[in-house]
């Protein structure tokens, strides 16, 4: 008998093949006393020097078919293991207490994990997991048992794993994993967004896969619906079979529309752009045939490091960036910090409630160093292509001016220093606190454009955090209150000849982009991966036909109504 299994789709696509459930190794510590420390701190040397080498060589490889940026995560991993911090702190345990290598790891590290746990705090929870996913594998070698990564795996299989950790994604030779399952994660956990950008099916959070498979058993992962089919039947294999090979064909379709533009049924243009992290994103960008890049988060550039990046760091990363794009519209957002995005080396105070804290531009124009050390470098880069600055987080005019006053100063000191800037850069706002939408027609007369940032705005606007299960049920995207505020920004820029854009995850929803569509919104940041299929959805969509409706979906009394009226219409 066959098993559905339901999870979160994490990367769309259909995988077939046998389970290859990816097991922890078993570390058994046992604390043993020993005489002869300066032995045991030779034996904890060598498994380092192992851990170091195998690390170096996933590092290569990840940094080659996967970017740089992606491959920064091996040089962290590494960085812990050269970190005095840990390294002496388990020496001298072996040493002053007598215990063996192993306890010693195990000890400090676990001492770390929980610190940097204890902090209620994503970036730290990462370094956590950073600390765990490299000791693991010093403990292996202490221990002499075989470290399985999925770098060993030689026929076709799909993975099923409690979590896969950054260098268990990085080794997947996509030959032969058609795909994999995860215990825990959400669509943004770190082996989600690495599925998409390698485009291997997958669903994650089913609870309990691991569990419940064997090794072996033939399974089927819907990454377009989010199941997992255990043990199907020959049926069922039929019908996935004949599902993937319809997604392969509207894969194939959608990939025809690469170097279109994007026109509804009645010709009306939009743009399709791309949201990045890193300049290696470019390359999904173009391949997947955005017109542009319409969010550009350059907190990536500022995070798992333990200093701020230089002004050439960063005209580096930028420039490159401008330059791929070939005079294609980017719309580069300055630093986005706070709120779930820390930067340990900053050292700020603990804050109640961050994401309505000291955080973005609030910190930018505090921190003025900062700020301007970014402005200097996005302005320099300004000349290699088409350039637009973005501010996070605006909530008053005041603020805008303020960072624009600063903009205009460090352009200024440029151009008397004799350095080249351009003269059309646009400079907007990303409409993401409530104030700011209500208060759209005043800024619009200031702001070159908008961009409404909707993961933000909807958690503003119901008072519920975005990052929360149990209120996620109030994180409504259809809400008529968030598709009035919509309306008003994007009827403020359009009333004062600006254009309004939205980079928030709602862009590329299927149900919300013919109600956007309808709203006006010129320009539809995403995904990489969602582009073509937006593309191909505005392609049959009549955009004055949608606008027809517009006014009685503003009316609705709930989200339901508003989906149930846009699926059966649009
Ligand atoms: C795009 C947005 O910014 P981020 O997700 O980086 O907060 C948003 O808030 O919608
Ligand atoms: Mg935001």
């Amino acid at each position: 008998m066959s098993e559905k299994i339901s999870g979160i789709a994490a990367s769309a696509g259909i995988a077939i093949a046998k389970a290859f459930v990816f097991q922890n190794p078993e570390l058994t510590i046992e604390r043993k006393s020993i005489t002869d420390s300066a032995s045991e701190i030779e034996r904890f040397d060598s498994a380092l020097s192992v851990s170091k080498e195998e690390l170096s060589v996933i590092k290569e490889k990840a940094n080659k078919e996967l970017g740089e940026d992606k491959a920064a995560i091996f040089a962290a991993h590494l960085l812990v293991l050269s970190d005095p911090e840990l390294v002496d702190a388990v020496k001298q345990k072996i040493e002053n207490e007598k215990v063996n290598a192993e306890a010693a790891m195990d000890d400090v590290s676990s001492m770390f994990i929980n610190m940097f746990e204890s902090m209620d705090n994503e970036y730290m929870k990462e370094r956590a997991a950073d600390i765990r996913d490299v000791s693991k594998r010093v403990l292996a070698h202490l221990l002499n048992v075989t470290f399985t990564t999925p770098a060993s795996i030689s026929e076709e299989v799909v993975i099923l794993a409690e979590d896969l950790t950054p260098s268990d994604t990085a080794q997947l030779n996509r030959n032969f994993v058609k795909g994999f399952a995860t215990d825990i994660g959400g669509r943004t956990s770190h082996s989600a967004i690495m599925s998409r950008s390698m485009e291997i099916p997958a669903v994650v959070g089913t609870k309990t896969i691991t569990e419940k498979v064997e090794n072996g058993v033939m399974v089927i992962i819907d990454g377009l619906d989010g199941h997992v089919i255990v043990n199907p039947s020959e049926d069922e294999i039929a019908t996935y079979e004949e599902k993937q090979k319809q997604y392969q064909k509207q894969k194939e379709e959608w990939a025809k529309l690469v170097n279109e533009k994007t026109f509804s049924s009645d010709s009306v243009q939009v743009e399709l752009a791309a949201n990045i992290g890193t300049p290696a994103d470019v390359k999904g960008v173009l391949e997947n045939g955005a017109e542009g890049v319409g969010l550009y988060r350059t907190e990536f550039l500022y995070m798992g490091r333990d200093q701020l990046p230089t002004e050439d760091e960063q005209f580096n990363a930028y420039r490159e960036v401008l330059e791929k794009m070939e005079g294609k519209p980017v719309v580069i957002r300055t630093l986005d910090i706070g709120g779930d995005k820390e930067l340990p080396y900053l050292n700020l105070p603990k804050e109640l409630n961050p994401f309505l804290g000291f955080r973005a531009i609030r910190l930018c124009l505090e921190e003025q160093d900062i700020f301007r050390t970014q402005l200097r470098a996005l302005l320099r880069a300004s000349r290699y292509g088409n350039l637009k600055i973005m501010f996070p987080m605006i909530a008053t005019l005041g603020e805008f001016r303020e960072a624009k006053g600063i903009l205009t100063e460090e352009k200024e000191k440029l151009v008397a220093e004799g350095i080249e800037v351009s003269d059309s850069i646009e400079v907007g706002i990303m409409v993401e606190i409530p104030s700011t939408a209500v208060m759209a027609d005043t800024f619009a007369k200031e702001v070159d454009f908008f961009s409404i940032g909707t993961n933000d705005l909807i958690q503003y606007t119901m008072a519920a955090d975005r990052m929360n299960e149990q209120v996620s049920y109030l994180y409504q995207p259809y809400n008529p209150a968030i598709l009035r505020l919509v309306k008003m920004v994007i009827d403020a820029a359009h009333k004062e000849g600006k254009w309004a854009g939205m980079c928030g995850e709602m862009a590329g929803d299927p149900i919300a982009i013919p109600i956007l569509l309808g709203l006006g919104l010129d320009e539809f940041s995403m995904s990489a991966t969602s582009v073509l299929p937006a593309r191909s959805q505005i392609l049959s969509l009549s955009k004055e036909k949608i606008s027809s409706h517009i006014d009685q979906i503003l009316q609705m009394e709930t989200m339901e109504d508003v989906v149930k009226f846009a699926e059966e219409n649009f």
